[in-house]
């Protein structure tokens, strides 16, 4: 049997979890070792990171960074990037918008007081008139039960985790959007996604102030 994949980074969400969700939803194990000091990076950096950055996975023989580019390889892999050239397209623009709305909740996570208020107010807008709107209007366009090509793909995973992530922070950010409603249940039924969903799967938690502090210290 293949050896499971090996994903390096700190304890925590950052720029790997959408890596965790895809591998857990494809169903496939894997184990993780994390850094927890400057240092410990600072070695990784000094020996196996490309351009000296995480995420990092080992997989397949295979030490590869850039997240996009580690997300494309195991969506492939397990049939999750389309069947063709045009679905892997729409997949790939499908995802690249959850990616940037999840950009702005990372950076809210680690800001305080009024700036993050006001990322709150970009993330409330941006949600409810750009991101939300754009997804259920896919659904509704085409009547099928996932973005694209009536099969699960990077793009559905990627968009049940940022709808679980802004929820997190705007309770009633479905509201007036049925279709993802309806979305977020039956993905969240998927037996792989279900269980990821469950506790004392490999899933981070929103970080707390401690973890917050750490991670500080480790990227400065
Ligand atoms: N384009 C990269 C960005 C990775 C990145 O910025 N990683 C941060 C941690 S999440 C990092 O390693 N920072 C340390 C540094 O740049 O020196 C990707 O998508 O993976």
């Amino acid at each position: 049997m293949a050896n499971k994949p090996i994903l390096h980074y700190f304890n925590g969400r950052g720029r790997m979890e959408s890596i965790r969700w895809l591998l857990a939803a494809a169903g496939v194990e894997f184990e993780e070792q994390f850094f927890e000091t400057k240092e410990e990076l600072q070695k990784l950096k000094a020996t196996v990171l490309l351009f000296q950055q995480v995420p990092m996975v080992e997989i397949d023989g295979m030490k590869l960074v850039q997240c996009r580019a580690i997300l494309h390889y195991i969506a492939e892999k397990h049939s999750l990037l389309g069947k063709d050239l045009k679905e892997r397209t729409l997949i790939i623009m499908y995802s690249e918008g959850t990616m940037e709305l999840m950009e702005l909740l990372m950076i809210y996570s680690v800001l305080t007081g009024e700036e993050q208020k006001q990322k709150l107010d970009e993330i409330t807008n941006k949600t409810k008139n750009r991101y939300f709107p754009a997804y259920e209007k896919v659904l509704k366009t085409h009547g099928q039960n996932f973005l694209v090509g009536n099969q699960m793909s990077l793009a559905d995973v990627q968009l049940i985790e940022t709808i679980l992530m802004v929820e997190e922070v705007i309770p009633d950010a479905l509201s007036g959007f049925p279709l993802l409603q309806a979305f977020k249940t039956r993905m969240s039924n998927i037996p792989t996604i279900k269980k990821f969903l469950a506790p004392g799967s490999k899933r981070k938690p929103v970080a707390d102030a401690k973890s917050l502090e750490n991670i500080r210290k480790i990227f400065s």
